[in-house]
């Protein structure tokens, strides 16, 4: 992360030496004329550290102090005081400043200070990662899998881990697309640095810009106080681009200028600024499709990709189901203080055989329910949802078989049966159509008098690959 440091120094020397020492440090000035200076723009320019000359405080110096001391970076304030007066000295830390430095001190001592005090909020924010990095973030070494594409797969991601080039990476909705840029973040060389993730669907088009890279104060209606973006947060990490499928366009070109020359403006800003950043991005939408359809960029699309990695679908390793689930069986048995055993044959049996159109993170909300609702040890057919008790695997090779009858409905209400049979007829109907039309989506969505995007969230929900009957096509 860039440290911003906001001055407000009477002292032209001292301005001049801090600009030519600072430029190819990780610290971004700001200069605010003393001789007009508004504390209240100070205060809004979003600083992790103020200099200011004792002068250009105004009174009363405790609640000028205090609106520093109360913002939300929770910022460091340097007082320059140009008298050795060890009173006045006192009575400004007793006002809340964190140092405080006679200015006619040489100037390499001066600096020297300062530099203790940049120090320190780097180690502030190394502090607040690193708690959260030993928590939170997994590493490759976690991602075990049976499955022969898992592997090929966790082989070619070992293999870029170490390089600094940007990622695409694919898959479903829930396969762990960002579990996975933050396990590629904690192995590489920056992990000690930040992880950013942001996600492009949940943005409103016209805070794009600003999220991504920040805002002076003023740059539009309502923005009070200037705003970090997303790549500078990220400065010596990774960030993750999540949904880079949903950018609009003309947001697609300014990423792609940054992308090549890691340098933007913030919006309302003058003065361009450089990051060192390593940038992943991941998105469920086909890329090449969006590109041939005009939405997305040709040349983003090629810039992002230099790697592309696609994560496996889970009904495509369907051999790491048991693991999977007992390792989530264990986090909720610590999360809920629960003590169960194990799942029963029927009901892992059902697990393994069911198509998980929302991967990993549907299989975590199945465990977790179950795990509440259990009343045994062990964890049975009854505990899962009613679409695992028919356990018949949903054929997606676009043949029609009669809906079975199994044994579960008995104990299960209509509206269950109901859900798990249209869930179940609708599967084998598109199925259908798609073999017809080769996997063609317009076409489809035409017959079945449905939007192509409606068709897009059926199948995702239902876990139907297009692929497979293009390739049979
Ligand atoms: N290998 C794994 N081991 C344990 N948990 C995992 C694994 N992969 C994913 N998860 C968990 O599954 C959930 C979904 O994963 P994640 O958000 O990374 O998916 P995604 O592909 O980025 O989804 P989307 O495309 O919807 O953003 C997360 O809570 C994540 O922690």
């Amino acid at each position: 992360m860039l440290i911003r440091l906001a001055c407000a120094i009477k002292e032209t020397k001292i301005r001049t030496e801090l600009e030519n020492r600072l430029a190819q440090q990780d610290v971004q000035l700001q200069f605010f004329k003393p001789s007009r200076l508004s504390w209240q723009a100070l205060a809004r320019s979003c600083a992790d550290v103020f200099i200011v000359s004792s002068p250009t405080i105004p009174k009363p110096v405790e609640s000028s102090i205090s609106l520093l001391n109360e913002l939300p970076e929770s910022p460091m304030t340097i007082v320059l005081h140009n008298r050795e007066s060890s009173e006045e000295h006192a009575n400004l830390l007793a006002s809340g400043v964190d140092v405080v430095l006679y200015s006619g001190i040489p100037m390499d001592s001066l600096l020297e200070a300062l530099e203790t005090t940049l120090e320190s909020r780097r180690q502030f924010y190394y502090a607040e990662r690193f708690d959260r990095r030993g928590r939170f973030l997994p590493r490759l070494n976690d991602f075990t899998s049976n499955s022969r594409d898992m592997q090929v797969f966790l082989d070619e991601t070992r293999q870029v881990v170490s390089s600094d080039a940007t990622i695409l990476l694919l898959g479903e909705t829930g396969v762990g697309k960002e579990h996975l840029s933050k396990a590629i973040h904690a192995d590489s060389h920056r992990s000690t640095g930040p992880f950013i993730a942001i996600n492009m669907a949940a943005i409103p088009e016209q805070l794009m810009e600003s999220e991504l890279f920040g805002h002076e104060q003023g740059a539009f209606t309502g923005a009070v106080r200037s705003r970090r973006g997303a790549f500078e947060l990220a400065h010596g990490g990774t960030i993750f681009l999540d949904e880079i499928g949903e950018m609009p366009l003309q947001m697609q070109t300014k990423l792609l200028r940054v992308l090549q020359e890691l340098e933007f403006t913030p919006v309302g800003g003058e003065k361009s600024v450089w990051v060192d950043v390593r940038v992943i991005a991941a998105t469920n939408k086909d890329l090449e499709e969006e590109v041939e359809k005009g939405t997305f960029r040709k040349d983003l699309y090629y810039r992002l990709g230099v790697i592309s990695l696609t994560l496996p679908p889970l009904r495509k390793r369907k051999e790491d189901i048991p693991s999977l689930t007992n390792h989530f069986l264990t986090m909720n048995q610590q999360k809920f203080g629960r003590n169960l055993k194990r799942f029963s044959q029927p009901a892992m049996e059902a697990l393994c055989n069911y198509h998980w159109p929302g991967n990993i993170r549907e299989l975590m909300n199945v465990i977790e329910r179950a795990v509440l609702l259990c009343k045994s040890d062990m964890i049975t057919l009854e505990e899962l949802p009613s679409v695992f008790h028919n356990t018949k695997p949903v054929r997606m090779d676009g043949s029609i078989s009669a809906l079975s009858m199994p044994q579960e409905w008995e104990t299960m209400t209509l509206p269950q049966v109901r859900d798990a049979v249209y869930d179940q007829v609708e599967a084998l109907y598109l199925a259908m159509v798609l073999k017809k039309t080769h996997g063609k989506i317009g076409e489809t969505a035409k017959i079945a008098g449905i939007h192509p995007r409606g068709l897009y969230a059926k199948m995702k929900k239902l876990g139907i690959d297009k692929a497979e009957f293009k390739a049979k096509g």
